[in-house]
């Protein structure tokens, strides 16, 4: 089986901000700043509630500051009104900013040290520290975020963050104290992990971004080390490659009709184990999403004795003891929802990971990996060709695998699942808000050659809602990903492609006014069927 997936042209970078700084660097000979602070003016223009009110620009104490006051001289220069606030010491700016601060001021504009506290504003702009920022916002900047937050709120007025909103780590979507939430960023020269992450989402707001002028395709030169890179190999060793930010055209190969002459022997046989006492009920809907989502056959295997025999919704569904699924041929099987963790679910979890089959390990099927050494080395030792093994972790349970507490997880969310890769050899979903997916050594066109010594490629889910985070919706990603992997995609493309369907599902229900408060899993079933036959049905470019 060939798992090598081709990148479509339409793959979204994601840079990291020490190749953004390469970039930057090899690119020095560029009016960079000019071009950025041109860009934002041009979006706030657009922006404003209010075109009677003044516009709000900090300003900090780097280049994003820099930017702030590029933006707002063209603003001035298009005769809108702007209040620039910033404390900057001159002589401590770099000399781009220098003179972007000298030209504004050269203009005929003030600064003010404070925010003013009357003034309504049409628009506040966030050029206090882009990618620069690593601790928790320090005086005055903290006071003055509060202020800019509650100062948009009473005006109704957006935010625009330059670069990154204030606050956010760029590369792991991490909020440091002090953070500032923006209705609206313009982010430079290529797309960045932490907006679409993590805190990242909620802080950044809708996301454009202002390539400076630089083509799309330049950060490959400045990762690999062409003569165009900047001098730097002293940071080689922990450089984070480029990600990607997913999107249909990553998995669009496998998105095929099927022919005329179909059968179900040709869509493969799924299996689901877990449903132990008291959580049947995970199981049904992992069988069900396996079921609808377009497996030949569904065979779903319980571990309570008193487990239904029937699924009167889906009668289709094939139910059997736990050993008993085991024990039938299967073209992919998923371990995990409402599994367990007693000795049954130990044993037949054992059994599981000897089998020739594409394997997702999911929930308690995770947890036992994580207690029991021997499971864990049993994982490991898979055969990623023949044998691939898929991990569908929410952060707690990620957790357990790598022996550290949620919020270490969710500090570096991409480390953690890049890590989770390389450990286990396996393609590994870190799920929640900008679900992280990561692929283990060698596969899905990983480069092995990645210079941080983590040869594990990852992305960046950007569908899904709040609406998600209710029980059983693990449960069925889950089973749409064990019928993409039954209907014989390879496993990156399938837990990529099952991670973004299964978030526009949810998106399409919250969009025609189911959810997000009160969405079930159960419903996203349906949507997501619907959605993969539009996909399949589609012609590329496929949005
Ligand atoms: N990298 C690029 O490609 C480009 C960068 N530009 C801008 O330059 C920015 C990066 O500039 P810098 O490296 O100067 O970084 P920043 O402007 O993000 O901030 C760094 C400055 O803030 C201070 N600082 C950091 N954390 C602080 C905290 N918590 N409290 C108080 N002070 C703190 C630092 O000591 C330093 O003076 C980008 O985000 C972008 O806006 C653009 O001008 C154009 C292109
Ligand atoms: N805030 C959110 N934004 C986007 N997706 C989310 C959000 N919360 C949860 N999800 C998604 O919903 C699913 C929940 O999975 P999980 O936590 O395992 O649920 P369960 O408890 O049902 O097993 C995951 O795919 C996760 O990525
Ligand atoms: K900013």
């Amino acid at each position: 089986m060939d798992t090598r997936s081709p990148r479509l042209p339409g793959t979204s970078p994601l840079l990291p901000a020490a190749l953004l700084r390469r970039l930057e660097a090899a690119h020095a000979a560029q009016p960079l700043m000019a071009r950025a602070g041109e860009a934002a003016a041009r979006w706030a223009e657009q922006l404003r509630s209010d075109s009677a009110r003044p516009v709000l620009v900090l300003a900090g104490p780097g280049n994003n500051g820099g930017d702030a006051f590029v933006c707002a001289t063209r603003l001035r220069e298009a005769d809108i009104d702007v209040v620039v606030v910033s404390r900057a010491d001159p002589a401590r700016l770099s000399a781009d900013a220098h003179a972007a601060r000298q030209a504004f001021l050269d203009g005929g504009g003030a600064i003010a040290a404070d925010i003013p506290v009357a003034t309504p504003w049409g628009l506040i702009v966030d050029g206090l520290f882009g990618i620069g920022l690593a601790r928790d916002l320090a005086a005055p900047y903290a006071a003055w975020t509060a202020t800019a937050q509650a100062q948009a709120r009473r005006d109704h007025c957006p935010i625009l963050a330059l670069d990154v909103p204030s606050g956010l780590d760029a590369d792991t979507g991490r909020a440091w104290a002090g953070a500032l939430q923006a209705t609206h960023t313009l982010t430079f020269l290529a797309d960045k992990p932490g907006l679409h992450t993590a805190d990242g989402p909620d802080l950044a707001g809708a996301v454009r971004i202002a390539e400076l002028g630089v083509a799309a395709t330049a950060w490959a030169a400045a990762a690999s080390g062409s003569p165009n890179r900047a001098a730097s190999t002293a940071d080689d060793a922990h450089l984070l490659p480029p990600g990607r930010l997913l999107a249909p055209a990553d998995f669009a190969p496998w998105l095929k009709p099927r022919p005329k002459n179909s059968h179900k022997g040709r869509n493969g046989e799924a299996g689901i184990l877990g449903g132990a006492p008291g959580m049947t009920g995970a199981a049904l809907l992992a069988g069900r999403a396996a079921l609808v989502l377009g497996a030949g056959r569904t065979f779903v295997g319980c571990l309570d004795p008193q487990a239904p025999a029937v699924d009167i919704v889906h009668p289709e569904l094939m139910l059997r003891r736990g050993e008993a699924l085991l024990a039938t041929p299967l073209s992919a099987l998923a371990v995990g929802p409402g599994l367990g963790q007693d000795d049954a679910a130990r044993r037949d979890l054992a059994t599981a990971l000897g089998l020739a089959v594409p394997l997702v390990l999911d929930a308690d099927a995770l947890n036992l990996v994580a207690r029991e050494p021997q499971l864990a080395a049993q994982v490991a030792a898979r055969n990623p060709g023949r044998a691939p093994t898929l991990l569908t972790p929410h952060p707690a349970e990620a957790a357990r695998l790598l022996a550290c507490d949620t919020a270490a997880i969710q500090a570096d969310r991409i480390a953690a699942a890049r890590t989770l890769a390389a450990r286990f050899n396996a393609h590994v979903a870190l799920k929640g808000c900008g679900t992280v997916l990561a692929h283990p050594p060698g596969s899905d066109g990983n480069d092995p050659a990645n210079p941080d010594g983590l040869p594990t490629a990852w992305a960046i889910n950007p569908s899904g809602n709040p609406g998600m985070s209710t029980a059983g919706m693990g449960d069925v990603l889950s089973g749409i990903v064990v019928a993409l992997l039954a209907q014989g995609w390879p496993p990156g493309p399938a837990l990529e492609a099952a991670v973004h369907l299964h978030g526009a599902a949810a998106d399409a229900l919250v969009a025609a006014g189911t959810g997000p408060v009160g969405l079930t899993a159960g419903e996203t079933i349906p949507a997501a069927r619907s959605l993969l036959n539009r996909w399949v049905g589609a012609t590329l470019p496929l949005g």
